[in-house]
């Protein structure tokens, strides 16, 4: 059997984030990747030097092509830059009948360039979030998105809840990257909370990694895993990516993307 996923992102040259992140991700998990590009920025792990947005038709046919002929198991979103680009991935997704879609709401870079305009906040909250299975903000992201500040765990549960009960999406992981101390990410399922640990490595080499652990989620799911285990997987990869590290570059570089696959083979 072969899975399929599709991201809906922004091109990363420097290959550490972006679509080549969530590609090289899903093949490491075995998963068959596919791509619609929403823009393309000239970056490295020093910064973003450049952002050229695709026409809009130009998203709406990468995905139409993709759904009309090889299928899409699951499906995650990255970078969405405008609201209009928004607005269209939800109605294409709506029109499609995706189920298993994986929305990280991508803001700010980790060089500080905004990936999205501050007008598309009001519709990714009213148009996209309720039609995620699973929305994946990291803190900052999460205060935008609940417009409240969060310095505790309490607060993150609090903020993974409002975004299930506020906007309906049917579940969301707060990560705990920004936060002090052990990188605890918070999962609201809807029912319940659930919370993954591990140990914070001290390394400036964390570019992509929200993009990483969405699209481990994504390619889990579309292998028809439940929330739940694909967002242990998730974790787990993410967790081996950054301890991995691999140097490379002399700003925020990529995480490792062969480490999870090494070590199950280690395991086999
Ligand atoms: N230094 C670190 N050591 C271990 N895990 C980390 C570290 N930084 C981030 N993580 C984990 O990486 C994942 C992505 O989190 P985060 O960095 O908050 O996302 P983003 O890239 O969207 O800002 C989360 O599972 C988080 O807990
Ligand atoms: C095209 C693109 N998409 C997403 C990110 C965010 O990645 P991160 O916040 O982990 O640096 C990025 N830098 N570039």
């Amino acid at each position: 059997m072969t899975y399929k996923a599709l991201t809906i992102a922004g091109s990363d040259s420097g290959g550490g984030a972006g679509i080549q992140a969530d590609l090289k991700t899903f093949q490491m998990l075995e998963v068959y990747g596919m791509s619609a590009l929403t823009a393309v920025t000239a970056q490295n792990t020093l910064g973003v030097h450049g952002i050229y947005d695709i026409p809009l038709d130009g998203i709406a046919k990468q995905i139409d092509a993709v759904f009309e002929d090889l299928g899409v198991d699951a499906a995650k979103t990255g970078m969405l830059s405008q609201p209009q680009v928004i607005e269209l991935v939800a109605e294409r997704v709506r029109a499609h009948g995706l189920k298993r879609l994986v929305v990280d709401p991508v803001m700010i870079a980790k060089g500080g360039a905004s990936l999205l305009a501050e007008s598309a906040q009001d519709a990714l909250r009213e148009k996209l979030l309720p039609l995620a299975a699973v929305v994946t903000p990291n803190i900052p992201e999460a205060e935008v998105i609940t417009g409240k500040k969060i310095a505790m765990l309490d607060e993150m549960k609090e903020a993974a809840m409002y975004i299930v009960k506020q906007f309906g999406a049917a579940a969301a992981v707060v990560k705990g990257g920004h936060s002090e101390g052990a990188p605890t990410d918070v999962l609201y399922d809807g029912e319940q909370f659930h919370l993954l640990t591990a140990e914070r490595y001290a390394t400036r080499h964390t570019h992509g990694t929200g993009c990483t652990f969405s699209a481990a989620i994504t390619a889990e799911l579309a292998k028809g895993r439940t929330l739940l285990d694909a967002v242990h997987t998730a974790k787990r990869f993410i967790t081996l990516a950054i301890s991995e590290e691999l140097g490379i570059g002399a700003g925020h570089g990529p995480t490792n993307h062969w480490a999870y696959w090494r070590a199950e083979q280690v395991k086999k």
